[in-house]
C-alpha cells in the first residue's frame, strides 16, 4: 500500500459520546450535564445508587429517550436529530440484555436465540423450522459459545436464572450488534452466576470488539469485569476512570458520597 492508498485516520475510536447531556422529567433532573465516551471494544460499567440515572443514560444511547439538552452521538449518528430511518438502522446495531432476561418461557432455548435474528428476516416466524437453516446453525454456535449447546431443545423456563441470562446474551449476539446495553443484567442472580454472566459479557466484548455499557450495583463485579467505571450520583458523573486505576474503596466512594449526603440531609430534616 503506498501513502496515497492509506485509509484516512478513523475520525474517532468512540462508539458512544455524550456531550453535556441533561434530561429533565418535570421536577427531576435524571441526567445533569453528562459528558462521557465509550470506545469500541470497551466494557463501561455504570455504578450508582437507585435513581442516579443509569437506566436513563442507557435509554439515551438508542434514542428511546432524547436529551432535554446536549448531544448523544452513537456510531457516528447524532441521535437527537436522527431521522426515523437512521434511528431504526442505528437500533439494529445495538443489542440489549435486561435484568429479567425477557425470554419466551414456553419456547425452546434454541428458538429463543433464533428470535435475535428477526430484525434481519422478513415476515413472522412461528416454530423453529420456519427459521432459515443458516440462522438455526448460527444460533447453535451462539449457544455453544455461552456454554449451553446441550440445552438447545429444552424449554427456556426450565433453565436457571444464570443460564437464562446467558441465553439472552446469545440471542443479543444473533443481531451482530456493535454496542450492547445491559441494564442490571445480574440483579436477579446469585453471586456465582453473576460472575459467570459478567465474565461472558467481557469475553464477547473482547472477541467481537463490542462496546458494552452495563449498569450494575456490585462494585466487585465492576472492578472484576469492567474496563472503565462511570459513577453517577443524582444524574451527575462523579467518577470516570479506567478500572486499572481504581481500588475498591475508591469505587465505594460513589456510594459513600451518597451516604454522607443522606446523613447530612437527615440531620438537616
Ligand atoms: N419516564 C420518567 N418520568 C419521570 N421520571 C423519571 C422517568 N424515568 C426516570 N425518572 C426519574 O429519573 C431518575 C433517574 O432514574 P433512573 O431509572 O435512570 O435511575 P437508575 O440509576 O437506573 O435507578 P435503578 O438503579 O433503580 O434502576 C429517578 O429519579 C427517576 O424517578
Amino acid at each position: 500500500m503506498n501513502s496515497n492508498d492509506q485509509l484516512p485516520e478513523a475520525a474517532s475510536d468512540e462508539a458512544v459520546r455524550f456531550d453535556g447531556v441533561s434530561k429533565i422529567f418535570g421536577s427531576v433532573t435524571a441526567l445533569d450535564d453528562v459528558s462521557l465516551t465509550a470506545r469500541f471494544g470497551e466494557v463501561v460499567v455504570l455504578l450508582g445508587l437507585s435513581g442516579s440515572g443509569k437506566s436513563t443514560l442507557l435509554r439515551h444511547v438508542d434514542g428511546l429517550q432524547l436529551p432535554t439538552s446536549g448531544n448523544v452521538r452513537v456510531l457516528d449518528t447524532d441521535v437527537p436529530t436522527a431521522r426515523p430511518k437512521a434511528l431504526r438502522r442505528l437500533r439494529s446495531r445495538i443489542g440489549f440484555v435486561f435484568q429479567q432476561f425477557h425470554l419466551v418461557p414456553t419456547l425452546t432455548v434454541l428458538e429463543n436465540v433464533c428470535t435475535g435474528a428477526l430484525s434481519r428476516l422478513w415476515g413472522p416466524r412461528l416454530g423453529l423450522p420456519t427459521y432459515p437453516r443458516a440462522v438455526r446453525l448460527q444460533a447453535l454456535d451462539q449457544l455453544d459459545r455461552v456454554g449451553l449447546g446441550d440445552r438447545a431443545f429444552q424449554r427456556a423456563d426450565t433453565l436457571s436464572g444464570g443460564q437464562q441470562q446467558r441465553v439472552a446474551i446469545a440471542r443479543a449476539m444473533m443481531q451482530k450488534p456493535e454496542i450492547l446495553l445491559a441494564d442490571e443484567p445480574v440483579a436477579s442472580l446469585d453471586p456465582e452466576s453473576s460472575h459467570q454472566v459478567m465474565e461472558l459479557i467481557h469475553q464477547v466484548a473482547t472477541e467481537e470488539r463490542l462496546t458494552v455499557l452495563c449498569s450494575l450495583h456490585q462494585v466487585d463485579l465492576a472492578l472484576a469485569w469492567g474496563d472503565r467505571i462511570i459513577g453517577l450520583h443524582t444524574g451527575k458523573v462523579v467518577m470516570d476512570q479506567p478500572v486499572a486505576e481504581i481500588d475498591h474503596s475508591e469505587a465505594m466512594s460513589i456510594y459513600a458520597r451518597v451516604g454522607a449526603e443522606n446523613v447530612a440531609e437527615a440531620v438537616a430534616d
